[in-house]
């Protein structure tokens, strides 16, 4: 079978999509760059949204960008049903463009946090998670200035109902999140969203906070080849 190919996103001001497009190698997977600006996704068998200050962060994180070209290809792709993850602004960006409900707001410290941060696994049934043990407690960076989610108590309500929260902070909340959300899940499994940095976790030779993020990158590749 020929390598499965993962297109990473760069926006303007994106910051992570380096590092994404290592942890994709890192598993065996070929990384397809893709530009905000592109209108077709070159044929790829899953999306990278990665995390950075897209458009400059200006009006909202993620409130731009949700307009790029490439997210018109990528809305209706992710709604028949291919599988993409956004890593915080690329969570903020799904957000704002309504595959994932609620919002990501100002953390409730007012302060940008940087840290390692530990979360726990709450939902192996997506296309991102499923390497994972359910309840699995993982350590993951988290660096935001804007990643409290909230929602409203219905759209909390059928999050929780319906297993769609992904990740929750385990440990301390590092900005305030409703009901500890780190990420979440659409109905369908297939698109994701959180706050922490898988992609910054991948290799031992960088030593904290280990290799956790790797089960993001081979839960896709397992995903793919059992699909
Ligand atoms: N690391 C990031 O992706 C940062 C996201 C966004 N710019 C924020 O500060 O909330």
């Amino acid at each position: 079978m020929s390598a499965a190919r993962v297109g990473v996103v760069t926006f303007p001001g994106t910051l992570d999509d380096q590092d994404a497009a290592r942890a994709v190698h890192l598993v065996g997977a070929q990384a397809v760059p893709l530009w905000h600006a592109d209108h077709d996704l070159k044929g790829v068998d899953a999306v990278f949204l990665p995390g950075g200050f897209s458009y400059g962060d200006y009006l909202r994180c993620g409130a731009i960008s949700r307009f790029a070209p490439i997210m018109a290809e990528l809305v209706p792709a992710a709604g028949a049903g291919l599988p993409v993850i956004g890593t915080c602004n690329g969570f903020q960006i799904l957000c704002e463009a309504h595959l994932l409900p609620g919002a990501l707001t100002r953390n409730v410290s007012l302060h940008y946090v940087c840290r390692d941060q530990r979360v726990r696994i709450e939902q192996t049934a997506t296309a991102w998670t499923n390497a994972f043990e359910q309840g699995q407690e993982i350590v993951l960076p988290v660096k935001h200035g804007e990643g409290r989610y909230v929602a409203s108590g219905e759209t909390l309500a059928a999050l929780e109902a319906g297993g769609h929260v992904v990740v929750r902070y385990a440990g301390g909340n590092p900005n305030g999140s409703l009901n500890d959300i780190a990420g979440i899940r659409n109905e369908a499994g297939n698109v994701v969203g959180l706050m922490p940095h898988p992609e910054h976790a991948v290799e031992e030779l960088v030593g904290a906070p280990g290799t956790d993020g790797l089960g993001f990158f081979t839960s896709i590749l397992k995903n793919l080849v059992d699909a």
